[in-house]
């Protein structure tokens, strides 16, 4: 039997992960794809981004993929495999906070899921106008562009063309053997991306020596899954992995059953981005506008922000607005009371 390639889309918050899925699966149509998507926050939001409404997507909401989570993963990937039939790959996107190394070591560590499936390739997608400020003060950022095979400097059109070139000069130094594409929307030829075989287990035990020894990586570690919130503790550990989340970024989730009005809500929400956007990494929601019968989708990193009327309700659904702010130093009961002004 032939093995199911796996393929790893991981990058920091926002870069265009869930852009790039979208494009695979509108693309690749008529094949079948599972795929298993892992956010930071509480209320899920990913798996309603993915357009296609035939492929099964399996959210992960436990936060941070890095450690405890690759329980959960090898339950869903053990349970997809038992009914497998004819799946043509396997597509797992990570939270933009998680290393990649834990998830791929999963494909080599657990017997029943070695057996039947092979990681082609951790492809990570950099937001060519937020990565080298990512790379100073997020950890992750740099381990997941050092442990691509393949990597899409994506976001080329909100940049000049010496950014650029020297972001891409930057993820060359931190990765010499990766390919690198650039990218406006994750367009890039699906070829380049799926089926290549490019995942190098030797590149991988260079960058992290135990990574195929099971257990955490040397890690001590310490969540707190219950508000997501999480702190690792972690002690030094050879190679790039060796890794120290920062503490004090956060998830917060604003829900509501009454309608908003638009306009108070976008009011909110440009002074929100104007006093606090620098703090605000990723915010992104599916918004209930009164007097709108069509969902209304937000998307955000930092001050740039994009709206788009999404499909019409349908009779069934709640028409719940959720929005997720996920940020450093955030201030919970000034958001909410924000938010919840905007009810109409
Ligand atoms: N201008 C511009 N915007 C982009 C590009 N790629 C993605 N975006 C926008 O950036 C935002 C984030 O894109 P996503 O694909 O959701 O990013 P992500 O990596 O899945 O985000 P998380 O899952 O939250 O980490 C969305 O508003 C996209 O429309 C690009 O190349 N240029």
């Amino acid at each position: 039997m032939d093995k199911i390639p796996v393929t790893v889309l991981t990058g920091y918050l926002g870069a265009g992960k869930t852009t790039l899925l979208n494009r695979i699966l509108t693309e690749q149509h008529g094949r079948k794809y599972a795929v298993v998507v892992n956010e930071f926050g509480e209320i899920g939001i990913d798996g309603d981004l993915v357009v296609d409404a035939d492929e099964e997507v399996f959210t992960m909401n436990n936060g941070c993929l890095c450690c405890t989570v690759r329980g959960d993963l090898i339950r869903i990937v053990g349970a997809l495999l038992k009914r497998a039939g004819n799946l043509d790959g396997i597509l797992i996107e990570t939270t933009g906070l998680a290393e990649p190394a834990p998830v791929a070591q999963t494909f080599f560590l657990d017997r029943d899921i070695a057996a039947r499936t092979q990681l082609d390739g951790v492809v990570t997608v950099a937001d060519a106008l937020n990565l080298e400020q990512r790379l100073i003060d997020a950890p992750e950022a740099a381990q997941q562009v050092a442990f691509a095979d393949i990597v899409l400097l994506n976001k080329a059109d909100l940049v000049d063309a010496d950014t650029l070139a020297r972001v891409e000069a930057t993820i060359r130094r931190l990765n010499p053997l990766a390919r690198i594409h650039r990218t406006v929307r994750s367009d890039v030829p699906l070829t380049e991306v799926l089926g290549r075989g490019a995942f190098d287990l030797k590149r991988a035990l260079s960058l992290e020596p135990d990574f195929l020894a099971g257990g955490d990586h040397g890690h001590d570690h310490a969540h707190d899954h219950h508000d997501h919130d999480h702190g690792h503790d972690h002690a030094p550990a050879a190679g790039v992995l060796a890794h120290d989340h920062d503490l004090s970024i956060a998830s917060l989730s604003l829900s509501t059953d009454q309608p908003l009005d638009k306009t108070l809500f976008e009011s909110w929400l440009s002074m929100l981005l104007m006093t606090k956007g620098q703090d605000i990494l990723r915010f992104k929601g599916i918004l209930n506008f009164a007097g709108q019968n069509r969902r209304y989708v937000l998307q955000g990193v930092h001050m740039i922000s994009e709206g788009t009327l999404d499909r019409p309700w349908g009779a069934d659904e709640a028409r719940r607005s959720r929005m997720v702010v996920i940020g450093r130093d955030l201030d919970p009961a000034e958001l909410k009371r924000g938010f919840d002004g905007n009810i109409a």
